[in-house]
């Protein structure tokens, strides 16, 4: 079975190897997504230290070819520009190829007061539809929290009701009275982008202390294109106007964001921005995911909507399953069932003593590649 996607929970459960392509070149790594990105990173760290290793030594051979000279030492000149040439040729070591990741801060503005949002009775229904009947939760500065439920329970609407979309039929949903500047994510987030204007005009009249350069940085790592950035919003398909509703998202100061499916249309190293701009952001933040392994990376409490009522579980995701026996279970299921449709293929946390043992024997040769000096520079100019 070969799979392609960003979803890495997905990736995590089912994949017994990963094969990275970037740059034109493609390299392969046993085991699940989470072990991946152990591997790749241990070979970076050996293909690093032996390529260090080698530049030393070649300048060592440098200084001692030109200490040497000519006249009664020039045999042992001869070798080592021998030995220069083998080095630098045949025996050349990559510098192991990083991508930059961009990093992207949510921009603040100040900190607010200690009481962020605070719901009491909460009562909300679409005509006989009752999705809250008395509902309580009170939300602090600072704090990272996932909504989560089934299907239609009421994740979004709740965040409506927060940002005073919807109103409540009886009981109050109240923002914190100090300093609460919220910025909504909204899952139609493209659907209400202006269509006149430029991608490069929409995102410029949400930032506020941006730099152009900035701006087109940002715009850049979504894929737009230099070429792109003057054209109407009207041309975009619908992924481009979804990553540009993201971008606009990401420059609008304030102090409580409020994210609804964030990540749907992100590939991976977009998701990975987004994480690491939320774990920096002093502010609080309030999300609605089904992407478990983006709720795992950020949050610090889980809240389920359950039974028309709001359940709190004061601890990440992880806490939220240990306590939950039911969603336990329901995870445990959802494993048996993948697994049961790909019988040949095991998770991590089943891997086979032979797997372990093939993963172990990479680990090696990456570390031993690494010094066993690669042969030839066909990718020499991707390497800086
Ligand atoms: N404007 C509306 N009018 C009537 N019913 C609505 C409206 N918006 C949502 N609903 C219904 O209310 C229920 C809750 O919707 P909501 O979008 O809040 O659910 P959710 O938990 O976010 O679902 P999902 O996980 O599928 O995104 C659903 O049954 C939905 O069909």
């Amino acid at each position: 079975m070969v799979i392609i996607s960003h979803d890495r929970a997905f990736l995590d459960q089912l994949c017994t190897k990963i094969v990275e392509t970037d740059m034109g070149v493609s390299r392969t790594y046993v085991g699940n997504y989470s072990e991946y990105l152990l591997s790749k990173a241990a070979w970076i760290e050996a293909q690093y230290a032996a390529w260090e290793k080698q530049q030393k030594e070649i300048e060592h051979t440098k200084d001692l070819i030109s200490r040497l000279g000519a006249g009664a030492n020039s045999g042992r000149a001869t070798s080592a520009e021998k030995k220069l040439e083998k080095l630098q040729e045949e025996d050349l070591i990559e510098k192991p190829f990083q991508r930059k990741q961009m990093k992207i801060r949510f921009p603040e503005r100040g900190r607010s007061g200690r009481s962020v949002a605070t719901m009491k009775n909460l009562e909300f229904a679409y005509e006989d539809n009752v999705l809250f009947n008395k509902a309580n939760l009170s939300i602090e500065r600072g704090e990272k929290i996932a909504i989560i439920g089934p299907n239609g329970c009421g994740k979004s609407t709740l965040l409506k009701l927060i940002m005073g979309l919807e109103k409540p039929k009886a009981g109050e949903v109240l923002l914190g009275e100090h300093n609460v500047l919220p910025n909504y994510f909204e899952q139609n987030q493209a659907e209400a982008l202006d269509l006149d204007k430029t991608v490069l005009e929409t995102v410029e009249e949400a930032a506020e202390d941006w730099r152009l350069d900035d701006i087109k940085g940002l715009l850049g790592r979504c894929n737009f294109k230099a070429d792109m950035l003057d054209r109407k919003v009207s041309l975009l398909s619908g992924g481009e106007k979804a990553r540009l509703a993201f971008c606009k998202f990401m420059v609008k100061p304030s102090t409580l964001l409020v994210l609804d499916e964030p990540t749907n249309h992100l590939d991976i190293p977009s998701k990975e921005m987004l994480e690491d701009a939320i774990n920096e952001y002093s502010g609080t933040v309030i999300t609605v995911s089904h992407d478990r392994y983006f709720i795992k990376q950020i949050v610090n409490r889980v809240v389920e909507v359950k039974d028309c009522g709001l359940q709190n579980y004061a601890g990440d995701y992880n806490y939220y399953l240990e306590k939950n026996l039911d969603a336990r279970a329901r995870e445990l299921e959802r494993e048996a069932e993948l697994e049961e449709k790909a019988p040949k293929v095991k998770a991590k946390s089943k891997m086979s003593k032979a797997e372990k043992e093939a993963m172990k024997k990479q680990k090696r040769q990456a570390f031993q590649q690494a010094k066993a000096k690669s042969k030839g520079s066909k990718n020499a100019k991707r390497w800086n």
